[in-house]
């Protein structure tokens, strides 16, 4: 431990005073170099170098805040940064403290002027933290105008390992720090053509979403292996990009789902609202401006977006037949709103889709996969199709865990019997789990649920009765299954078979 501390010291002090030896000779270089014939000064100032490298065998990278013409800061520097904070703090002497998540969490870095080392494969790297300031600064200016770099100083025998390997590494840690340390957004198309956010706290995870535990774990699955894949898609030359479709009747997670993915992801949300775009080229324009690690969410995508190509506003449509009486001033609005078409969208999948960005998930939502076209969702554009279905006893078992704590009950068994016999989707159950009042406990809320799935069933019942009534088929009351859509009880495959495909 003491001998690495005097070789340190002794590699520092060494690297100073080769470093004052250097900047004298380039110095007096500097001066002598004009009486020289410019040919003759080149070979000079060659034999220099070599002769420099060759006493001082270390050499430098320069990693600015920012670089020139850009008014963004580099994400070299900001990686650069968050790795140093994490990695270094215990042994850096100066840190500056940024409080971040409304000062839950503390983001650390290493002050200006400040040295530390980091080991990588046994090859050692000096790190310092500098900043340039500008020789007219006023005495209470803000730094502004200050120009920080972090200096990387190795071996030049370790060139190789360093630029190729250690570089990377360092890069790739620290953008996954400032990925977990960031607040994620959640954006919405609220202007035409660019996108506001605020902050994305949506508590909805895959602990807290209900459904059948082996779909829940290929998905799980399907999530991982993407976000590993970024040399797999390189190799088979595919645009690291995921499309998913979530379908099911309204109240079955589709939403919860999105926002499970998000958190467990780390990753933002733009929130696209078809309607309110002009047409495919402000479309293009929203979709350029997302950016990597997001997931891009179209919901209702059969109400946004008519297959033909004209897009059939259902919810755009109602708000402006209330607004606005007027059917000609209705139909001039519908035409300049009805631009954005199939095929744009399709365009900008397949197309611009593939050639900007990465690291993207692409989410459909529908309460009606038969009505989309199938040149839409076919595979490579949307790869993973998940079918989010009614109530099942497994689906339940979650909600009952995480709504009343409980792993088993008496009723449980009664409750299973009538999900089989009945459609319920998991928004109703979990609203019938939920105490209403501080003296509700466990068994009443269950009971409220058994007593909610007998009334479902039973409208069922009688709705079946009376369509068969219509259709002139006598009916024995009774005992036959329910099939139909009640008021509160959706139609529908209740079967819990997993429906979600993967392509190959
Ligand atoms: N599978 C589920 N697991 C846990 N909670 C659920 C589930 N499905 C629904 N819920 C509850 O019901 C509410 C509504 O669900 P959600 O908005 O995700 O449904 P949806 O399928 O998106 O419906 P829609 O088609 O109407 O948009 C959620 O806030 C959640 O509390
Ligand atoms: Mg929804």
């Amino acid at each position: 431990m003491v001998s690495i501390r005097i070789f340190k010291n002794m590699m520092m002090r060494d690297t100073t005073q080769l470093w004052s030896l250097m900047a004298s000779v380039t110095f007096v270089w500097a001066i002598f170099k004009q009486w020289f014939p410019e040919e003759l000064g080149t070979h000079i100032e060659n034999y220099f170098r070599k002769l420099g490298s060759y006493f001082y065998p270390y050499i430098t990278i320069v990693f600015h805040e920012y670089q020139p013409y850009e008014f963004q800061r580099s994400i070299a520097y900001t990686a650069i940064e968050q790795y140093l904070g994490a990695n270094s703090s215990n042994r850096a002497k100066r840190l500056k403290a940024n409080v971040i998540r409304d000062g839950k969490s503390v983001d650390l870095s290493i002050d200006d002027y400040e040295d530390v080392t980091d080991e990588f494969q046994g090859i050692k790297i000096w790190w310092s933290s500098r900043k340039k300031i500008p020789q007219q600064q006023a005495l209470f200016a803000r730094d502004d105008n200050e120009k920080r770099y972090y200096t990387l100083t190795c071996h030049r025998n370790h060139r190789d390992i360093i630029t190729n390997v250690y570089l990377h590494h360092v890069l790739d840690e620290g953008k996954m720090i400032l990925i977990k340390s960031r607040q994620r957004k959640l954006y919405t198309n609220g202007n035409k053509t660019s996108w506001s956010h605020i902050v994305f706290e949506h508590p909805s995870t895959f602990d807290t979403l209900a459904m059948d535990p082996e779909k829940k774990k290929d998905i799980l699955n399907d999530l991982m292996t993407f976000v590993k894949s970024k040399d797999y898609y390189k190799k088979i030359g595919k645009s690291w990009k995921r499309g998913y479709l979530l379908y099911g009747p309204p109240g079955t997670g589709k939403s919860s789902m999105i926002a499970a993915m998000a958190n467990f992801l780390n990753y933002d949300i733009y929130d696209l609202e078809l309607t309110s775009v002009n047409d495919n080229t402000d479309l293009k324009k929203l979709l350029i401006g997302t950016s990597s690690k997001s997931i891009i969410v179209i919901e209702d995508i059969d109400c946004s977006l008519d297959l033909t190509g004209q897009r059939n506003n259902k919810k755009g449509e109602k708000i402006r037949a209330e607004k606005n009486p007027d059917p000609k001033k209705d139909k001039k609005k519908e035409k300049k709103e009805s631009e954005v078409t199939l095929s744009g969208l399709l365009n900008f999948i397949d197309g611009l889709w593939s050639a900007c960005g990465s690291e993207r998930l692409i989410v459909f939502t529908t309460n009606h996969a038969e009505k989309l076209d199938p040149a839409l969702i076919r595979r490579g554009r949307m790869d993973k199709h998940i079918e989010m279905s009614y109530c099942c006893y497994e689906t339940f078992k979650v909600l009952a865990k995480n709504y009343l704590d409980l792993e088993s009950h008496e009723l449980f068994p009664s409750i299973s019997k009538l999900l089989g016999e009945t459609n319920m989707t998991p928004a109703d159950v979990a609203e019938n789990l939920m105490p209403k009042s501080a003296e509700e406990d466990a068994e009443s809320c269950l009971k409220d649920l058994i007593k909610a799935l007998e009334n479902a069933k039973e409208k069922a019942r009688l709705k079946a009765v009376e369509e068969n009534a219509i259709d002139g088929v006598p009916s024995e009351s009774g005992d036959e299954h329910p099939e139909d859509t009640t008021d509160t009880v959706e139609s529908g495959d209740s079967s819990d078979e997993d429906s979600s495909q993967e392509d190959g």
